[in-house]
């Protein structure tokens, strides 16, 4: 068999700039963003130009080699400034653990000089390809043994392909494997509201992997489990608790709240970067609100009365009892007490 062609990369860093896929203008328009200052990158962020849990980590490293580049000279780094650039990058989105853990791997190098923040940076975005490349085949092996019998019908939420890690995705990459594997009979994907990263970004993914799949509104999913018509949910994580409860997109509790009720399997694919071990559980995680313009209208048209209060979190928590499994790179870890599944809490492979 011939060798995998290496993954399109979501970030790259060219001539002191970082590249990134500009994530609002798809999939209407495949364009890169050349960010060459950490506001404009944290403005990237910010405004989810660059998003995905795995991608702003991959991009706020990058981003504290911009800074250390900016503020070094005749072989001197400032590294107050640089510190400070990185305090600020990764206190940009405070839900997705990946933030400001990969931020601490490339300030931990700061001592080096500015190539060896890069260097790590870029180490970083190497190793996720890797990371992820063994975690969707954990998930993809998964997945058939839950379903053995025919290819499986799934629902996914949130975009979790490659535009959200540095290549090949976590859930959606997972997809994508089944796929190759002729495993796949049809992907339903939640719209997502109230940015429509399903809609924009994973629909795109998964036409351009040619991989069938139709559009629902999110409150279709509970609707299509009860009409029999998934075997199984495949999502991703932003932060993952010490006990196995899950933040991730909002919307993936009331998700796994409907698989239970149905029967029917909840994998989340994640890598061990996203497991905050500091937090005994989920009630712990901060939940990043947005801005209310995102739920009171869409791309400038206004939906809702002028001045009408919202509620938009970005994210929320699922408790661990409610997934089947949660799989990395490294293992797939059964949350203890979940109703579908028994314990031993790790599948050795
Ligand atoms: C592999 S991406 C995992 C998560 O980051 C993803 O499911 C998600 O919730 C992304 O949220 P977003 O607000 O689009 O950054």
């Amino acid at each position: 068999m011939s060798p995998r062609p290496r993954p399109r990369p979501s970030l790259s860093w060219d001539d002191g700039c970082v590249l990134a896929v500009d994530q609002r203008a798809l999939p209407h328009e495949y364009r890169l963003l050349r960010l060459a200052t950490v506001d404009q990158l944290i403005d990237a962020i910010t405004s989810l130009a660059v998003r995905g849990a795995p991608t702003i980590g991959l991009a706020g490293a990058l981003g504290v080699a911009l800074s250390a580049h900016r503020h070094s000279s005749d072989g001197r780094t400032d590294e107050a400034f640089v510190k400070a650039d990185a305090a600020r990058l990764s206190a940009v989105r405070p839900t997705a653990v990946n933030l400001a853990w990969a931020v601490r791997r490339a300030v931990a190098r700061l001592a080096e000089g500015p190539e060896a923040v890069l260097a790590e940076a870029l180490a970083m975005l190497e190793e996720d390809m890797t990371v992820n490349r063994a975690a969707v085949v954990r998930a993809a092996d998964l997945v058939q043994s839950l379903v053995p019998d025919r290819p499986v019908r799934i629902l996914t939420h949130c975009n979790t392909g490659r535009l959200a890690t540095a290549a090949i995705g976590t859930a959606l990459g997972a997809i994508i494997e089944l796929r190759e594997r002729g495993r796949v009979a049809e992907v339903l994907v939640d719209e997502t509201r109230p940015l429509l990263q399903g809609a924009r970004l994973t629909a795109w993914e998964l036409g351009e992997a040619g991989v069938p799949y139709r559009l629902c509104v999110d409150s279709a999913a509970a609707a299509a489990m009860a009409r029999g018509m998934v075997d199984c949910v495949l999502a991703g994580a932003d932060r993952i608790a010490a006990n196995g409860d899950v933040a991730n997109k909002i919307g993936t509790y009331g998700l796994a709240v409907a698989a239970a009720r149905h029967g029917i399997p909840f994998v989340i694919v994640a890598p061990e970067s996203s497991w905050d071990r500091e937090l005994a559980d989920g009630a712990g995680i901060v939940i990043e609100e947005r801005d209310p313009g995102e739920v009171t209208g869409f791309a400038g048209v206004e939906a809702a009365p002028a001045g009408a209060a919202v509620f938009n979190p970005a994210f929320d928590v699922t408790p661990a009892e409610l997934i089947t499994a949660i799989v990395s790179e490294a293992r797939v870890f059964r949350p203890c007490g979940s109703r579908r599944t028994s314990c031993p809490r790790e599948v050795p492979t």
